[in-house]
């Protein structure tokens, strides 16, 4: 015979408080006989036992807050899915991962028919984390159209459809967050969103590529060759599928265009400023630097001004005691200028799977938690053509080094390599003569020399 359960208040409250949590359906009520959760096989179930009673539950859709689609299963996708099953919360729900052939499908939500997580009313948010542009705009277009939010770590798409993803999910009324797009891990563009509510930016200026800076970094204390030094943030899960967009400034760009547009509301385009990177850098460059008691760093310039809006991307080289200048390994430093705050500096860990993955889980919270993004407003934007007083350094052959002669402050030679000191000129002028000897010497690197520290 079966009894009811000797105390049954308490048991009714467990049972009432797990319902508001997980609003389950009863799957199984029994008393003494207690099957096993195998027996259920499935994930989903929880046991509530009390006394001599005992019901499970299985979740039902009601009780899942959020259902999210993965789309990518690389380093910061395998993190995200590390993280969220970390939280153990059962209202988040990976409910498809697509990935694509020849992948086997080891996941029970792994799919590789995107129409299907397209057509699935219960996913609320696609999470896009694949590399490059297409098909990721593709994909993050139809999610909206098909009315699901959409979190996104791919610069390359937001930097290429930055006003068509903005005005999507203004159309659609979704949100739209792309956190991680920009410096990993650092709350990046989520601080400049929220300062720029009450105090405007004026200025960004900072190291935004943590696989530029391992490598600068590894140059100088380890004595790594570029190619060294690039394998091992390769191996590291920070640079890009394709790390040429490390190396040559392409990251940085996006990222300074996703920068531009979040803190000044602006379409910057790729054509309207430039980005050197650090090809052609050897350890002779290396050494040189440390001789004159300076460390390159690969920045970023994003300014305000009356005549336009400054913005380049360039290797530079501070003074050794520069605060810019101990930045170390994957680490990024965000500048920010604000006009009644002044300065603020973020510093955090800036490529990689887990601090990236955790920029992405935050926006995905954000979700959850129904807070709104206000549809940011992008205008064309004016570029300052103004010209500064700089000097510059190049490392190159004996033959391009000609080309230098009329600005040349300082030379030297080692193991094959020129390396020499400019004077002080109008950064136009030297600009372009750097342009030009670069079409005679692939191999050249050149950098800006930062008189005093930032
Ligand atoms: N790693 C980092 O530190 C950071 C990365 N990001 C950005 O996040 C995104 C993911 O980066 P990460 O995980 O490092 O990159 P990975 O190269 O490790 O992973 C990319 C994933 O995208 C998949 N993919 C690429 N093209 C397609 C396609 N056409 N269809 C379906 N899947 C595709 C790849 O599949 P396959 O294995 O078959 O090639 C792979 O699963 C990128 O956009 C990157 O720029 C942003 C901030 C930091
Ligand atoms: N390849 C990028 C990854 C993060 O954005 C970097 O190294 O910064």
């Amino acid at each position: 015979m079966i009894k009811p359960p000797s105390s049954a208040t308490p048991f009714l409250t467990a049972v009432q408080k797990s319902a508001s949590i997980y609003e389950p359906r009863v799957l199984h009520n029994c008393f003494f006989m207690c099957p096993p959760l195998e027996f259920f096989n499935s994930s989903m179930i929880q046991c509530l036992s009390m006394k001599n009673k005992c019901i499970y539950f299985e979740y039902t859709q009601g009780g899942i807050h959020l259902k999210i689609a993965m789309l990518g299963w690389g380093t910061v996708a395998r993190s995200l899915m590390e993280q969220i099953e970390k939280r153990h919360d059962p209202e988040l729900q990976v409910a498809a991962i697509l990935i694509r052939k020849p992948h086997p499908l080891t996941h029970p939500a792994m799919t590789y028919d995107y129409a299907q997580v397209l057509a699935d009313p219960q996913i609320d948010v696609v999470v896009e984390m694949i590399s490059g542009a297409e098909p990721a705009w593709d994909y993050c277009r139809q999610a909206m159209e098909a009315g699901k939010s959409v979190v996104t770590s791919n610069k390359a798409m937001v930097s290429a459809y930055y006003r068509e993803l903005v005005n999507l999910a203004k159309k659609h009324q979704v949100q739209f967050r792309y956190d991680a797009s920009v410096a990993g891990g650092i709350p990046w563009l989520r601080t400049i969103t929220a300062l720029k509510a009450t105090d405007p930016i004026v200025a960004i200026e900072g190291i935004f590529n943590g696989t530029t800076n391992y490598i600068l970094d590894h140059m100088e204390r380890d004595g790594l060759s570029l190619d060294e030094g690039i394998a091992q943030a390769q191996r590291l899960g920070y640079a890009e599928a394709d790390p040429r967009a490390d190396l040559e400034g392409e990251d940085l760009a996006r990222k300074l265009m996703i920068s531009a547009g979040c803190a000044f509301n602006v379409l910057l385009h790729r054509d309207q400023f430039s980005a050197q990177g650090l090809q052609g850098l050897t350890c002779q460059d290396i050494q040189a630097f440390e001789a004159k008691e300076k460390r390159c760093r690969l920045l970023s310039i994003l300014k305000k001004t009356e005549a336009g809006i400054q913005a380049r991307i360039e290797p530079v080289l501070l003074p050794v005691t520069a605060p810019l200048a101990q930045i170390r390994d994957n680490l990024n430093a965000g500048l920010l200028r604000t006009a009644s705050l002044g300065e603020l500096t973020l510093i955090g860990q800036g490529a990689g799977g887990p601090p990236t993955a955790h920029a992405v889980l935050t926006d995905i919270l954000e979700i959850k938690k129904k807070s709104q993004v206000s549809p940011l407003p992008l205008h064309e934007v004016k570029i300052s053509e103004a010209a500064e007083d700089v000097r510059y350094y190049v490392g190159t052959n004996d033959q391009t080094a000609e080309l230098f002669n009329g600005v040349t402050a300082e030379i030297r030679r080692s193991e094959g390599r020129v390396q020499l000191w400019t004077q002080s000129g109008d950064s136009r002028d030297l600009q372009a003569l750097i342009i030009q000897a670069r079409t005679f010497d692939p191999q050249l690197f050149a950098a800006r020399i930062q008189e005093e520290e930032i």
